[in-house]
């Protein structure tokens, strides 16, 4: 029986999707954590714990190294709650342009018999714009990134998108007409409109603050709908006082933005939709099921893909450091236990690498030995021995 351990509210039809030789929040030694916005920084990763699940696309709430030291594979859900952000993005986007929260406000506000002259009189004040025409900088052109800039476009919008490690299989998503900036400066200089989707790391850390928002026109409307921190909020609050920043949408409030009239801060809601979360939570469900059976990795964070049919008996996967000599030592401690290899495959992703082995033939009162030898060469994170069913 595998043992999950879940944090923040996961959609019941993911958890649903878990088999019966799961258990979930039973044991003080998961194998697998499926979370979401949890700060694991501030834990120990239990030594059990062989894989992370984050049910959506963020994965800065999760320890990387201390997870890869402790030989725990983590994944995220690449792509399952994008379609929400674009949704809420285009939202703002329209909202934005029609000054419809103070509309709404206005209309809040005056509620007495006579409004509806007032109305005609006042309603000059809510004079908006159109987004037909007008130019959009998208910085960060993956999952979200790439639907938004499809979808302003489909609204009549220039867009104009920065996003210099995009991959080759991501780029295929992006509609021709996007035109590409080589900086960021260049992205946004046009731009009426500048929304950033990248994941929050140490290279994007601020990667929107006072220089970046020099180079944007006057009376821009700014969007950060992926991460705190990536937009530097109190070179933004300067920028709304000399009229740089016209407006200011984020997910990701602090005190300083709060009653700010020309900030909006919505409580981190970008994937919160039924249906982003029905898709995170099955997604990490079914990741986490492959890894614990199979072993089999595609797009880990934290190890290269190594899919291998699991058509042996037995099989071990060793989670090591991408140094040389390991193939060898490995080997060398199967042949000591006389075992026969039936298929081995690695692979290596920055310092980290993945051997799988499967073998038809072992002795079961000698395994453990073997899997303690294994585990005694050094760089090895973890070791382990799945039996086919
Ligand atoms: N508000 C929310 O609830 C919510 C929901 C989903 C995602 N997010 C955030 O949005 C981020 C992006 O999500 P995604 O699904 O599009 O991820 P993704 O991995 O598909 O795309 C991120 C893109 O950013 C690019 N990138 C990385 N560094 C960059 C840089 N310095 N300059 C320009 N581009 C850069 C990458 O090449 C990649 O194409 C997530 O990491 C997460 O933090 C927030
Ligand atoms: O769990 C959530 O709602 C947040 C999701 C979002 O921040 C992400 O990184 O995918």
């Amino acid at each position: 029986m595998y043992q999950v351990k879940t944090y923040n509210a996961i959609a019941q039809a993911g958890l649903d999707t878990f088999t019966t030789n799961y258990q979930l929040n039973q044991s003080d030694q998961p194998d697998a954590y499926l979370i979401r916005s949890v700060d694991l920084h501030q834990q120990t990763l239990p030594k059990s714990l062989k894989v992370i699940a984050r049910a959506g696309a963020g994965v800065n709430n999760v320890p990387l190294t201390a997870a890869t030291e402790n030989g725990t594979a983590v994944f995220n859900t690449p792509g399952s709650n994008a379609n929400a952000v674009k949704e809420l993005v285009i939202a703002l986007l329209v909202i934005a342009s029609r000054n419809l929260m103070a509309a709404a406000n206005y209309s809040a506000e005056h509620t007495e018999a006579d409004v509806s002259q007032r109305t005609e009189h006042d309603k000059t004040k809510f004079n908006g714009t159109e987004l037909l025409g007008k130019t959009l900088a998208v910085i960060g052109l993956g999952h979200v990134g790439s639907l938004v800039a499809n979808a302003a476009l489909n609204l009549g919008m220039n867009v104009i998108g920065y996003d210099p490690y995009l991959s080759a299989d991501a780029a295929w998503n992006i509609a021709k007409q996007v035109q590409r900036a080589s900086s960021i400066e260049m992205a946004v200089k046009h731009a009426d409109y500048v929304t950033v989707h990248v994941p929050k790391n140490e290279d994007t850390l601020n990667l929107l603050g006072t220089p970046e928002l020099a180079a944007m026109q006057p009376n821009v409307q700014l969007f950060n709908y992926s991460r705190g921190g990536i937009v530097d909020n109190a070179a933004v609050l300067d920028a709304i006082t000399t009229g740089q920043v016209a407006h200011y949408y984020t997910d990701f409030g602090e005190p300083r933005l709060a009653n700010q009239t020309a900030v909006t801060v919505t409580p981190h809601i970008g994937g919160s939709t039924i249906e982003a979360e029905v898709n995170g939570a099955t997604q990490a469900a079914q990741t986490i099921m492959t890894y614990l059976e199979t072993g089999n990795v595609q797009a880990a964070i934290n190890l290269p893909n190594l899919t291998v049919p699991f058509n042996a008996a037995y099989r071990f996967t060793v989670m090591h450091q991408n140094v040389p000599n390991m193939v060898s030592q490995i080997t060398q401690k199967l042949a000591a236990a006389n075992l026969n290899i039936a298929t081995m495959a690695n692979a290596a992703k920055h310092e980290t690498a993945y051997t799988i082995i499967d073998v038809d033939d072992l002795d079961h009162d000698s395994s453990q030995q073997l899997i303690d030898a294994l585990n005694q060469i050094p760089a090895v994170y973890r070791v382990r021995l799945l039996i086919h069913h």
